[in-house]
């Protein structure tokens, strides 16, 4: 063997060992999808050495991986002769390999990012393909944790601490951006306000915590009535206000209505006591004759105001 060939085999045996030792797995497989190279990344996370998969066919050995899916990317790399990228965000994973990282233990499995690159032969045809496999289980779990964070800080933001209902910034964004929509589409909608009697007397009575327990008591009240395309907001204190939406006056009249005789009927338990309240409403229906969210706040709390008049406990639609 010449001097030439020596230094071709070496080159060649570092190559090998520069492959089998990549932190990437590396597949590379034939037209048939028989694996033809399975380096030591893929042998260590899957658990079979190279002798045990190489020259099997990868659908088979495998029978987990999406073969629809992989066998179109394959062809497609065949016959367009170009690189694919598949991010993690698309697809979780390829190969179903344990996550072995100490710091983001919490994920069960490796997230992977894969390219498949078409492997040109001497004779310029593309007969393999090399499947590489990046382990991004940190990048992700790390992106996925800030994401899960923002929609904590998003929801924390809009809530109310104290009842869970949206808080009055929130749920008045809600009421302009309503106002908006009826101004576009004149889909009617209403808006019911509503105020606890002598609440003064409660927290007066029994404490602040049994005031608290009341308003709570009567948020919830509030959720189980409301469709899940109303919006109930925290307005005040022991002031709440809710926008149904596609909802004309009689039948936010009625609704208003139900809500008053469940409050009624309500006994909030506070120790050895049981609190019995009632509320006040207003219903506003948005019409034509509104001329903004404002206004349309101003006719409920109006409507609320003379429910007071009339000795609490009651609903009434707003008119002019
Ligand atoms: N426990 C508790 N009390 C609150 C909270 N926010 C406001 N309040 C109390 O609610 C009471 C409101 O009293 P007022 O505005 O005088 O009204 P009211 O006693 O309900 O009388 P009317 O509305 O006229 O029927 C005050 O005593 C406030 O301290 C809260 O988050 N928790």
């Amino acid at each position: 063997m010449n001097g030439t060939a020596l230094d071709e085999i070496d080159d060649l045996h570092w190559t090998l060992g520069l492959i089998q030792n990549l932190e990437v797995g590396l597949v590379v497989v034939d037209r048939k999808a028989c694996i033809k190279l399975w380096n030591g990344f893929m042998a260590n996370h899957s658990g079979l050495p190279a002798q045990d998969v190489v020259g099997e066919k990868l659908f088979d050995k495998f029978p987990d991986l999406p073969t629809h899916w992989l066998h179109q990317k394959l062809e497609t790399v065949f016959l367009l002769r170009n690189p694919a990228y598949i991010s993690w965000e698309q697809r979780p994973y390829l190969f179903n390999f344990k996550n072995n990282r100490p710091i983001t233990g919490y994920s069960k499995f490796m997230y992977q990012n894969i390219t498949l690159i078409p492997l040109t032969s001497p004779t310029g045809d593309v007969d393999h393909i090399g499947i590489l496999i990046y382990d991004v289980t940190d990048t992700a779990t790390g992106q996925i944790a800030l994401e899960n964070a923002n929609q904590k800080l998003k929801k924390l933001s809009r809530e109310d601490r104290l009842t869970g209902l949206n808080n009055r910034g929130y749920w008045e964004e809600c009421l302009n951006r309503e106002f908006e929509r009826y101004n576009r589409t004149e889909l009617v909608s209403s808006l019911v306000m509503f105020d606890i009697d002598h609440f003064k007397k409660v927290n007066d009575t029994y404490g602040h915590q049994a005031g608290d327990e009341v308003i709570r008591a009567i948020s919830q009240a509030l959720q189980i009535q409301a469709r899940k395309t109303d919006i109930a907001g925290r307005y005040g204190g022991e002031e709440f206000g809710a926008v149904l939406t596609g909802t004309n006056g009689v039948n936010a009249m009625i609704f208003a209505e139900r809500l008053r005789a469940n409050v009624e009927s309500l006994l909030v338990k506070h120790g050895e006591y049981q609190i019995n309240c009632t509320i006040s409403l207003g219903v506003s229906e948005l019409n034509e004759d509104v001329e903004s969210a404002t206004a349309w706040l101003e006719q409920a709390d109006k409507a609320l105001y003379q429910s007071k008049q009339n000795g609490r406990n009651g609903v009434t639609l707003f008119s002019v």
